[in-house]
């Protein structure tokens, strides 16, 4: 796990404190984390007592981190403090030596425990006392002259503070409130919504006109430790260029086990290090890896229909999909259609493909799309799981229904008569599956709806070769070896994935290594 960005590199930083600050001990001098040249560095102090008692999750300082890198500012330190006056005293005098600038997030509300500004005061051996826009802004607003009151307080601010009103990018118009900063050290508001909003219109004054960051990223399929000491070679040879290495190794996904990423402020650095980097790496085990594909999905899909290739099985399914996802929205309008999704592999394709070609035909759709999900009583929470994330990432209305599939969509009919149609991901091989057509009305003794079958000719291993081509994730059950996902009780991994790894332990291969999909039932009961 080792990474040369929290090496010791002793690089100095640029931090006008500290090449200033002669007369302190060598603590504030010494650098941490090591810095690129020219660069400004920022640290973050949290405060609030609630934070440390772990009743409300800090996102102000990531939202920071992710702001300050865009603008080349390196963070280099985040802090969490309780409510007092000291501790925040302490902190603020300490993290104002060390870094160029320095952010505070929240206590300047009205209530006894808000004492950022107290605290301020106190780091630089300041008085607070009332300012007088601030007075007149209060006044204004909350229609008190009372200088006793708990509103009036947010005016006390210390001395030599300096107000900034940004500009509120929507309105054009400077904001009502100002942001205090006395010397070094920027004081924000707790709350998020307002941290935020504050710092969009101020961010500026942080931006390092000689600092962009650049990034690239390199995936890995093998495990960290059998890499390290390529990515440490490659690491030693360039820590005196301007270049940061770190190394992130995930337990989890689907496509790849480490994430190298390369940070430096000169580009052609990077494609340096990215060329030797993957050079060195196994043969193989570079991955190509979408961290994004809706943002991609309809360039991805569409490229399908651009592919000429008459003989390729796979291309002719894809294209034939979403002509029949094309043909279903010229048929029914879009809030007459919906999506049967369980969170399934083959409606986990669908899904995308369905997505692709809306956005393709509405680009400028408010609308979202709709999704039936009829959950079983035995349903594993690996799926339900999955469905949920899939339903934020694709912003999905989901209906949702328990029960037995034929009542579930009786249920549907009479609470929602407008779906006429549902889209779904079964193919011919699928039981009881093949007579049917693209678009196929239920039987006879079912409630009546049109299924639209996209996927119809489709081999299990082109839905696989889909969904990984285009990086998108999908439930992690198939990575264990399950290669069609019925409920808990009737479900297993597929037995012809099962083998025995070097340790001895019984396991399974995942779900697209099956070669012969006529077996893809083989790990289900039903
Ligand atoms: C929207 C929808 C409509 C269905 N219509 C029918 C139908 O008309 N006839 C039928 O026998 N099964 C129908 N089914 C059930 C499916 O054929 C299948 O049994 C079910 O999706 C479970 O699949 P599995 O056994 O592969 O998990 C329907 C399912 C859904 C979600
Ligand atoms: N409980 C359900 N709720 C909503 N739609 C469903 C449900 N069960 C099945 N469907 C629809 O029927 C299709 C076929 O079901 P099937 O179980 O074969 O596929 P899957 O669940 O997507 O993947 P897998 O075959 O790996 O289980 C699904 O893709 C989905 O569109
Ligand atoms: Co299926
Ligand atoms: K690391
Ligand atoms: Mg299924």
């Amino acid at each position: 796990m080792a990474s040369t960005e929290a090496s010791k590199s002793g690089m100095d930083t640029t931090n006008k404190q500290n090449s200033s600050s002669q007369n302190h001990s060598p603590l504030f001098k010494r650098s941490y984390c090591r810095t690129m040249s020219g660069q400004s560095t920022a640290g973050i102090i949290v405060i609030g007592d609630e934070i440390l008692k772990g009743q409300t999750l800090d996102t102000n300082s990531n939202f920071l981190c992710k702001k300050f890198f865009t603008l080349g500012v390196k963070v280099q330190k985040i802090s969490v403090i309780c409510d007092e006056v000291d501790a925040i005293a302490d902190e603020v005098a300490l993290f104002s030596e060390k870094f160029t600038h320095v952010i505070t997030s929240g206590g300047i509300g009205p209530t006894h425990d808000d004492m950022t500004f107290e605290g301020v005061a106190k780091a630089f051996g300041l008085k607070t006392e009332f300012h007088p826009e601030l007075v007149e802004r209060i006044t204004h607003w909350f229609h008190t002259t009372d200088m006793t009151s708990p509103e009036m307080k947010m005016a006390k601010i210390p001395e030599t503070s300096q107000l900034r009103f940004g500009i509120d990018p929507k309105t054009n118009k400077p904001s009502l409130y100002p942001l205090v900063s006395v010397r070094n050290v920027y004081l924000f508001p707790g709350i998020p919504n307002l941290l935020e909003k504050a710092f969009i219109m101020l961010g500026d004054i942080f931006q390092n006109p000689d600092v962009k960051f650049h990034t690239d990223t390199i995936y890995i399929d093998r495990d960290e430790a059998s890499i390290a000491s390529i990515i440490t070679d490659v690491a030693n040879r360039y820590k005196e260029d301007d270049v940061v290495i770190g190394s992130y190794p995930n337990l989890t996904n689907s496509y790849y086990k480490v994430k190298i990423t390369i940070e430096s402020t000169n580009p052609n650095k990077i494609q340096e290090v990215h060329k030797e980097m993957t050079e060195k790496m196994p043969e193989g085990s570079v991955v190509v890896y979408d961290l994004d594909p809706l943002h991609s999905a309809v360039q991805a899909v569409y490229s399908f229909m651009e592919n000429p290739n008459k003989d390729d099985q796979f291309i002719q399914c894809v294209q034939a999909a979403i002509r029949t996802i094309e043909t279903a929205l010229e048929k029914y309008s879009l809030t007459d259609i919906c999506i049967g999704f369980n969170g399934g592999k083959d409606c986990t394709a669908l899904l995308h493909l369905f997505y692709a070609v809306v956005k393709k035909k509405y680009p400028n759709l408010d609308l979202k799309l709709q999704a039936l999900y009829i959950r079983s009583r035995c349903r594993f929470p690996e799926v339900e799981k999955f469905v949920q994330l899939s339903r934020d990432r694709y912003n999905m209305e989901m209906l949702h229904y328990d029960g037995r599939i034929k009542e579930c969509l009786e249920t549907m009919a009479s609470d929602r008569p407008n779906i006429k149609a549902v889209i779904m991901g079964t193919r011919a091989t699928d039981p009881y599956s093949a007579h049917l057509e693209e678009f196929s009305m239920t039987d006879p003794n079912w409630p009546q709806v049109m299924r639209v079958n996209p996927m119809l000719h489709w081999q299990y291993s082109h839905v696989w070769q889909f969904i990984r081509q285009l990086s998108l994730p999908y439930c992690s059950l198939y990575d264990r070896g399950y290669t069609s996902l019925g409920s808990m009780d009737n479900t297993h991994p597929n037995p012809l994935l099962q083998y025995v790894d070097r340790r001895g332990v019984l396991t399974y291969k995942p779900a697209y290594m099956l070669e012969s999909g006529e077996h893809e039932r083989d790990g289900r009961n039903t």
